[in-house]
């Protein structure tokens, strides 16, 4: 497993990655969620919890950039959040998965890598294995299962390069194998000094010591 990329320096280790102040979103003047404060630093998980409709994905369009908050505001490494900051550090797994479907895994994955840099010497082969895709790397995309293409956007972040993993309800359409891989990568990723911030609609089983929590509410 290639380990997650080092913080800089000493000070920056024990500094927040990310930080929410006040962070609220509306539609229509009801809120979605909000104010929530929260900050995640190097080797930390943080679940986001919450039924169907509670806010979860808003609130990660938000820490994408795919989304302005009404209110509040994100520091990046104590600074102002912008993507350019970021850039590089965050990888993002939505439900909509970015994968080329006319494209094989390996190509996908040659490409996510072309596009975010790559992460030490861990090659596509191998990410390819660890995710139970042997045998499939030369297959179309569009020819895959749902929980086979989620397996290809899951090896792409043992690629990059990226300290933070915004993971959007990755457990979606896996088998219980499948959801066993999620939580290993998990865990792998933050023993490194990796940080991520995942949401679930449903109980999340994580070994690697106790995740931060939020609950948003209908
Ligand atoms: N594009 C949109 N336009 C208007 N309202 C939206 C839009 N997307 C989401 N909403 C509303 O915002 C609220 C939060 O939705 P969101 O998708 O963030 O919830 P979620 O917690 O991720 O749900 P799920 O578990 O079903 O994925 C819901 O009430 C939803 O109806």
């Amino acid at each position: 497993m290639a380990s997650a990329p080092s913080l800089d320096t000493p000070a920056q280790r024990g500094a927040p990655l990310l930080e929410a102040r006040a962070l609220a979103f509306y539609r229509q003047d009801e809120a979605v969620f909000g104010p929530l404060d929260f900050s995640l630093t190097a080797s930390e998980l943080m679940l986001i919890e919450g039924d169907n409709g509670s806010g979860k994905t808003t609130l990660m369009r938000i820490l994408t950039g795919l989304l302005r908050p009404e209110e509040g505001e994100l520091f990046w490494r104590g600074e102002r959040l912008t993507w350019d900051r970021c850039s590089g550090e965050v990888v993002f797994l939505g439900h909509q998965l970015g994968l080329k479907a006319e494209l094989s895994a390996r190509e996908n994955l040659a490409f996510t890598i072309g596009l975010h840099g790559h992460r030490n010497q861990s090659g596509i082969e191998q990410a390819l294995t660890q995710v139970g895709l042997s045998g499939l790397e030369d297959e179309p995309v569009r020819k895959l299962s749902a929980g086979q293409k989620k397996r290809v956007a899951l090896a792409r972040l043992l690629l990059v390069p990226a300290i933070l993993w915004l993971l959007d309800e990755p457990y979606a359409n896996l088998d219980r194998a499948g959801i066993e891989l999620v939580d290993v990568l998990l865990e792998a990723h933050i023993a490194h000094g990796g940080s991520a911030l995942v949401t679930s609609h449903g109980a999340v089983q994580f070994h690697g010591g106790e995740p931060q929590r939020i609950h948003l509410h209908d």
